[in-house]
């Protein structure tokens, strides 16, 4: 899929930005690119640091890091475990544009198109790639606390309810108005990272994560549910971003990091937190991290 970024205005740092409107977009690169560089801005592969998953981000050589205050329409970072920085470098020898901390519907009144506005900005950046990880909750009983799951497919619950980033109008820039996600995770990819976990002796699942709208954690009742229709990991992200970036035409490798085992019966429940959540993650991020970069090093831009 084409670019079509016209040479255009930069946005002020304050200035309010429309996320439906395409010119506002280009208006938040051209500011990007004002900022650090139209060399650093230009990258080749995006990456999205879920909950605690902020050592992927730290682990960028040669790095530019903008905090999303100064990014004009990046609204404020308020889950803990999300810093708030985009961080251009390289990565596995490759140039990389990271988002340390992403934006969560349930932050922002469910505005689906605010929170997939870094996914836009970075496709206009040039990604080609985006590596999408998040924290999740085990459903499927083989996975255990700090597994890692490779997303094979997706349940975009708030989709399904009409919380879709595509509802409204559709400029034809952005890409199609009726976006097949039958391909969402990009089964090369998938095969590219299971070669890699097999290398360095990871246990690698595959598996289809369900997204909730939260910030409440699932009861055991709901956690039934995506059980039966077939979900193995669940969490509040992830799924928005990638239906954004499958109307870019950017291909998505997206992993879970299993937090917590989501629980299935009301009697003999455990408490979830997100203090748990950012735990485990931080007890597992290194290696995440070194996953990521191992993958990155053999791909194929
Ligand atoms: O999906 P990430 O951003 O990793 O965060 C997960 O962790 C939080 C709950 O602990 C929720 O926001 C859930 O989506
Ligand atoms: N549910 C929803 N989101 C989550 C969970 C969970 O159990 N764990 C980490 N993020």
């Amino acid at each position: 899929m084409e670019n079509n970024n016209a040479p255009t205005h930069a946005a002020e740092p304050h200035q309010k930005i429309d996320p439906r409107n395409f010119d506002d977009i280009l208006a938040v690169v051209a500011s990007i690119k004002e900022q650090v560089g139209e060399e650093t801005a230009c990258a080749e592969l995006g990456i999205i640091c879920g909950s605690g998953l902020g050592p992927i981000g730290d682990a960028v050589e040669e790095a530019t890091i903008l905090p999303y205050g100064k990014i004009p329409g990046f609204p404020a970072t308020h889950v803990v475990g999300h810093k708030g920085n985009m961080i251009f470098g390289k990565l596995g020898g490759k140039k990389v544009v990271c988002l340390q901390g992403r934006f969560h519907p349930y932050e922002h009144n469910m505005d689906l198109a605010l929170c997939t506005l870094p996914v836009r900005v970075m496709h206009q950046l040039g990604i080609k790639i985006m590596i999408v990880s998040n924290a999740a909750g085990g459903i499927n009983t083989v996975l255990r606390h700090g597994d890692l799951m490779l997303i094979k497919d997706h349940i975009f619950l708030p989709a399904l309810a009409g919380f879709s980033p595509l509802v409204g109008c559709n400029d034809p820039r952005f890409g199609a108005r009726f976006v097949s996600v039958h391909d969402a995770y990009d089964k090369q990819l998938r095969q590219l990272a299971i070669e890699v976990g097999r290398k360095s002796n990871m246990t690698l699942y595959e598996g289809v994560y369900v997204m909730s709208g939260g910030p409440q954690y699932e009861s055991p009742a709901e956690v039934s549910l995506f059980k039966t229709v077939g979900a193995d990991a669940l969490g509040m992200s992830t799924c928005h971003e990638v239906t954004v970036a499958r109307q870019c035409g950017i291909k998505v490798l997206g992993f879970s990091l299993i937090t917590n085992i989501a629980n299935l019966d009301c009697d003999a429940s455990v408490e979830v937190s997100h203090e748990e959540v950012l735990d485990i993650a931080e007890q597992a991020g290194q290696r995440a991290s070194l996953f990521v970069s191992d993958i990155i090093k053999e791909l194929n831009i």
